[in-house]
């Protein structure tokens, strides 16, 4: 007689709770359970008191998260005849090749065994072959898929980079972002490794999910002729309760992996610093100090990384135990069904007296079914690399959306409490042939006032020297002047920014070529089609008697870190030859001749001079103010002078 399957079912639970350890043993696994579920859904309030926070206000996946990732993945997809686009159809058309080659594989399981039982030897080989030419293509187009979500990756890597690079270094969204705004502390985290995990989190979960899905869809199918609906619906029906389940109990992974970039970032920035600042930290014998702040800042990037890996092993434990076992428990339940199920006498008489075909049947539906559950089990786990693409996924739209911001001149940062110039600019900027400030405050980008109001006009030909204490606000009014820091009020007028150059304290020497140090901004072919040649450079570097650097460092095509390799004063001759080369209307002096020895300075500013260039002079050395005509003097409380000077030369 057949027993029905609910009736087995029932005399299962009746077993597990017939004794007194069997009651015991099941007490204490769902004890288990509940604990392991605690545990992975916690979050320590004090370490991390804002995700704490966000986990109760936001929802993971939401529609927020959706529209940002389709304004990424339009970036990174730009259109339907990309290489990229291009190239998902290949993934895909890959992905359900994969699964057709799947099926056609179990079938040939199931033949082979079948034929073992049998003792039929001339079908076994002939199997085995089927299987060999089989394995051929499964192979490449496996590899062929790894390469293409590889290739895939890097290419959304190279276009989210550009489109971000070509805003950050847009008109002085690059200066403001790190000068003026506080929302991003690590634009070069950001720009470089966080785009590389999102592009990689990215194509390995369109496959991680259009996988299981063609899967579920074609091996679904297949199941459901070979022992009807019911099998494949109780598996995927089981993964569905699953689903909710580690849904429910999932930590918010998005935000810890947001945070363990931004910790990283921080750690990364430490060793920057060190590189830039190696001699200055071997001169104060820093050494101690830079390994205590290194340690501790790996000590939080550790502590943290530990931490997620802590919650992500509870929630791989809720997942072995429902995805992995449970599931296993749940198939073998199917795969018996064809046999013990409600409808088994109808499959026993077909299969009359042929013990093997039950084998070969077994052996076909549970290679389909693991696959099925396989598949469906993906689908499952690929939360967890959802919440991981919704963690890069926000980190790349703040930093798109600041550069945004930044462009349009929107700046968020800590503002000096109840500034009257926290709000907005007010002021005015005109082209003209002279500089002109009128009524023009000097406000850093916090709100701190440093000067009320300034006005001075230099005309061509007004050579000015700049004086006043430190932090008065002397270099602060060349970057209102270069639109650098905002400008609140009044009226600024400038000539174009190519006929005014500025040349800082700490010159900045960009990795290349000697040549490239002195023409700086300019290419060589820029500097060809103006008429200046390399011989012309070499006049330049002997003036400033920098030819011992041309001739011993091997010439102008010498490509070296220049930082690393000049002396204090070379680097500001250096950067002295750039005014020569492009010989500006106005030149902006700040402090830059500070480690040039006395006789050949004087020599420098004559020659300025004598070139027609209008010199704009900050300086602490009286020695230089002969070279000027005019004076603009700070007293460092707010106060200011702008007189003629009569004993200029
Ligand atoms: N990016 C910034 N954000 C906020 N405040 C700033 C920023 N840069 C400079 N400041 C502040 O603005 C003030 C004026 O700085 P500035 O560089 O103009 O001084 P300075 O007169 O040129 O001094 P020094 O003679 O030392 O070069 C200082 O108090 C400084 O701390």
């Amino acid at each position: 007689m057949n027993i029905p399957i609910d009736y087995h079912v029932f005399r299962f639970f009746k077993a597990a709770i017939s004794s007194k350890q069997r009651k015991i043993a099941l007490i204490g696994t769902l004890c288990g359970l509940l604990w392991i579920i605690r545990r992975s859904q916690q979050i320590d309030n004090k370490r991390f008191p804002e995700i704490s926070r966000s986990k109760k206000s936001k929802r993971v996946l939401n529609i927020d998260f959706i529209i940002k990732l389709c304004h990424l993945i339009h970036v990174v997809i730009p259109a339907w005849r990309s290489q990229e686009f291009i190239n998902l159809f290949c993934l895909t058309a890959g992905l359900v090749l994969r699964t057709i080659l799947s099926i056609s594989i179990s079938t040939i399981n199931g033949s082979i065994v079948k034929a073992i039982v049998n003792q039929d030897f001339l079908l076994f080989l002939k199997r085995l072959v089927h299987l060999g030419m089989f394995a051929i293509p499964a192979s490449m187009v496996n590899s062929g898929l790894e390469y293409i979500i590889r290739k895939l990756s890097l290419q959304f890597r190279q276009r989210m980079a550009l489109y971000l690079n070509e805003k950050y270094i847009k008109g002085l969204v690059y200066y403001q972002m790190s000068n003026l705004d506080s929302r991003i502390p690590n634009p070069d985290q950001r720009f470089t490794q966080d785009i590389e995990k999102w592009a990689n989190c990215l194509s390995n979960l369109y496959s991680n999910l259009t996988k299981p899905l063609l899967d579920i869809v074609l091996l679904s199918r297949k199941l459901s002729e070979l022992m009807g609906y019911k099998g494949p619906l109780v598996i995927i029906g089981w993964y569905f309760i699953s689903g909710i389940i580690i849904r429910f109990i999932s930590p918010p992974i998005s935000l810890l992996t947001a945070q363990e970039q931004r910790n990283e970032g921080i750690y990364r920035t430490l060793h920057t610093d060190i590189v830039d600042h190696s001699e200055e930290i071997a001169f104060y014998q820093g050494k101690e100090w830079e390994l205590r702040r290194l340690s501790q800042i790996l000590g939080g990037l550790v502590s943290h990384i530990k931490y997620m890996l802590a919650k992500r092993y509870f929630m791989s434990a809720c997942d072995n135990m429902l995805v992995k076992y449970g599931a296993v428990m749940v198939a073998y339940g199917v795969l018996g069904l064809p046999v013990f199920g409600n409808n088994s006498s109808g499959y026993l008489a077909k299969i009359g007296d042929d013990p093997s075909a039950i084998t070969r049947d077994f052996i076909k539906n549970s290679s389909l079914l693991i696959n099925l559950a396989k598949a469906v089990g993906r689908m499952v786990v690929s939360y967890k690399e959802i919440q991981s693409l919704i963690g890069y996924t926000s980190l790349i739209q703040e930093a798109d959306d600041v550069l945004d911001e930044l462009a349009s001149g929107e700046y968020k940062r800590e503002m000096i409490l109840d500034s009257e110039f926290s709000n907005s600019e007010r002021g005015r900027l005109i082209i003209s042939d002279k500089i002109k400030f009128e009524d023009v405050p000097i406000v850093s980008p916090n709100g701190d006032l440093l000067i009320k109001s300034i006005s001075f006009t230099i005309n061509p030909g007004m050579n000015t020297f700049i004086q006043g204490p430190n932090g008065c606000g002397k270099t602060s009014l060349f970057r209102i002047l270069g639109q650098l820091w905002p400008l609140f009020s009044g009226t600024i007028e400038t000539p174009p920014m190519n006929q005014i150059f500025y040349i800082p304290q700490r010159p900045y020497l960009p990795y290349g070529s000697l040549r490239e140090q002195i023409i700086y901004p300019h290419t060589k072919e820029q500097m060809l089609a103006q008429g200046i040649t390399d011989e012309n450079l070499e006049e330049f570097l002997k003036f400033l008697k920098l030819d011992e650097v041309l001739e011993k460092r091997g010439g102008f095509e010498q490509i070296e870190d220049w930082n690393d390799t000049l002396s204090g004063g070379q680097k500001q001759r250096i950067a002295i030859s750039r005014v020569l080369y492009h010989l500006p209307k106005f030149a902006i002096l700040d402090d830059c001749t500070s480690a040039i020895s006395m006789d050949i300075e004087g020599d420098i500013y004559q020659t300025l001079k004598n070139k027609g260039i209008t010199l704009i002079t900050v300086s602490h050395r009286d020695s230089l103010m002969k070279y000027h005509n005019y004076i603009l003097k700070f007293d460092g409380e707010g106060g200011w002078n702008f007189y003629k000077i009569l004993n200029d030369i």
